[in-house]
């Protein structure tokens, strides 16, 4: 007869484990048994493949719209992704959030600890929110911004904080623009004008709207094989922004093609579209689903900013888009509300909103 404690031992409790808690991962000389997940698949399905371009998501030049809006529709419809350059941003404003990230995540871990997320929190540093839904960890350290990161960076830096909040704040305003600027070409290909929007503000310029700025950081891996940096997943935002380090790590998920790796091109931006644009579009664009895939040779970081609609606006397959042929997929959702689904349902959190 098993001893009754050890009983206890063995049943798998997948999901009780203790992962709010942030772990060192600069301290493993072995990835530990809680960051070994079981894969069938190579990561690395791009590299295996004949490099062509209609093969990955394309790079639209914002300046030649006239030529480049083609591709957004076609990126929009197939990929759920895009990247963008010349798109107005300064190197030196994403330079100076990097180097603030750099210094953030730099820190000995202990300090970083000082701004660990609350327990119900959505702010500060920590293993990135998803991970309890999982039985294992995920290889990657994050820190959650909304508004103003004062009171944690007083915490990490009590002699000079104000660095870090005046890059975090400059980066913030700039995605801002440019996400209005995105969500305008995209609603546009699909034959969306500033008066469908009552929620885009007086000026059509997204006032209202809010965002969340993810950091995330990928330390070296011991056995990148058998770990994952995030979790394969859709953003629940309208889209995202995302600025990756020259080290590559995102890959994207197309039907018939498989995990596609989103080579990091200078100066470029990534766009994913998120959840939230897709119920818009009355499913019309997807969501993209991606991951992060992580490497022994390099530590990676990415800076992803989530647009997000005002706190009251309920999103709604867009009137424009509905007829008698095409009834609204979706029952009307604000983002908080959303937010709380994805965070229970996960996987399930759009079907649970089709009518
Ligand atoms: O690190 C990346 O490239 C992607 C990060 C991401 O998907 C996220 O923060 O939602
Ligand atoms: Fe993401």
């Amino acid at each position: 007869m098993p001893h009754k404690l050890a009983d206890g031992f063995e049943t798998p409790q997948p999901f009780h484990h203790h992962h709010n808690q942030s772990l060192d991962l600069n301290s493993f000389q072995d990835l530990p048994d809680s960051h070994a997940w079981p894969y069938s698949e190579p990561h690395d399905y791009s590299l295996s493949r004949e490099k062509s371009h209609s093969k990955l998501p394309p790079v639209i030049d914002l300046n030649d719209l006239v030529n480049g809006l083609k591709h957004v529709v076609h990126a929009c419809k197939t990929w759920g992704a895009f990247q963008i350059i010349n798109h107005g941003v300064s190197n030196r404003v994403v330079d100076r959030m990097e180097d603030a990230a750099k210094s953030l995540f730099n820190l000995p871990f202990e300090q970083k600890l000082k701004a660990q997320r609350c327990e119900d929190g959505a702010v500060g540093y920590g293993p990135i929110r998803i991970s309890s839904l999982f039985p294992k960890r995920m290889w990657s350290e994050g820190f959650t911004i909304v508004g103003s990161p004062v009171q944690h960076a007083r915490k990490l830096w009590p002699e000079d904080y104000t660095a870090f909040c005046d890059a975090t704040e400059e980066y913030q305003q700039e995605m801002k623009k440019l996400a209005g600027k995105l969500m305008w070409i995209v609603l546009e290909s699909l034959g969306i004008t500033k008066e469908d929007i009552q929620w885009a503000g007086p000026d059509g310029e997204f006032g209202p709207c809010g965002g969340v700025l993810q950091l995330n950081s990928y330390p070296i891996c011991p056995d990148p094989s058998r770990a994952i940096g995030i979790v394969d997943h859709t953003d629940s935002s309208l889209l995202t922004i995302l600025h990756q380090t020259n080290q590559s790590g995102l890959q994207v998920f197309r039907e018939g093609f498989g995990w596609v790796t989103v080579p990091p091109v200078q100066g470029a931006l990534v766009v994913n579209i998120g959840d939230l644009l897709h119920i818009l579009s009355n499913g019309s664009y997807p969501s993209v689903l991606h991951r992060v895939v992580v490497n022994r040779d390099q530590h990676r970081l990415s800076m992803a900013y989530l647009f997000g609609p005002p706190n009251n606006a309920e999103i709604s397959p867009l009137s424009k888009l509905v007829d008698r042929y095409h009834p609204p997929l979706y029952r009307p959702v604000t983002w908080t509300e959303y937010l709380g689904m994805k965070a229970k349902l996960f996987y399930e959190a759009l079907s649970a909103l089709r009518h």
